[in-house]
C-alpha cells in the first residue's frame, strides 16, 4: 500500500451560518493548513498514487484568496470543507483542516 500526503496553506475568507449567535457569522479570514492523505495498492502508469500538483489544483487553486461562501454550496465549517476536499480527489481517504493552532477538523472515510 502506498500513501501520499499533501499539505497546503489556503488563505481565504468565510462566514458561518449558525443556529446561535457567534462572531463566526461575520466575514473573517483564516490561513487554513489543509493536509490531504491519499493511498493506493498499485501505482498508476506514471508511478504515482496521485500527482501532488493535481491535489493542489483541486483544492488550493479553487479556494485560495477567495470568499469560500461564494465557492462552496454549503456552510463552510472545517468539517464540511474536509469532507468536500476528500470527495474531490480520487484515492483520498482522509483530510485535516486546521483553522488555527488550536482548531482542527478531520474527515476520514470508513
Ligand atoms: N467545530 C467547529 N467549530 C467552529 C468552526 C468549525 O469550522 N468547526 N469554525 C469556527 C469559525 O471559523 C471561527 O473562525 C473560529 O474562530 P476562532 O477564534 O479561531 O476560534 P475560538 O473562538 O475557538 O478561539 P481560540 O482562541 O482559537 O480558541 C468556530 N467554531
Ligand atoms: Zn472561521
Amino acid at each position: 500500500m502506498y500513501t501520499v500526503i499533501k499539505r497546503m496553506e489556503v488563505s481565504a475568507a468565510h462566514s458561518l451560518n449558525l443556529s446561535y449567535q457567534s462572531k463566526c457569522e461575520n466575514l473573517h479570514g483564516h490561513n487554513w493548513i489543509i493536509t490531504v492523505y491519499c493511498r493506493a495498492k498499485e501505482l498508476n502508469a506514471d508511478g504515482m498514487v496521485v500527482d501532488f500538483s493535481h491535489i493542489k489544483q483541486a483544492v488550493k487553486e479553487k479556494l485560495d484568496h477567495r470568499n469560500i461562501n461564494e465557492v462552496l454550496p454549503f456552510n463552510p465549517t472545517a468539517e464540511n470543507m474536509a469532507r468536500w476536499i476528500c470527495n474531490q480527489i480520487p484515492t483520498c481517504f482522509k483530510v485535516e483542516v486546521q483553522e488555527s493552532e488550536s482548531n482542527i477538523a478531520i474527515y476520514e472515510e470508513d
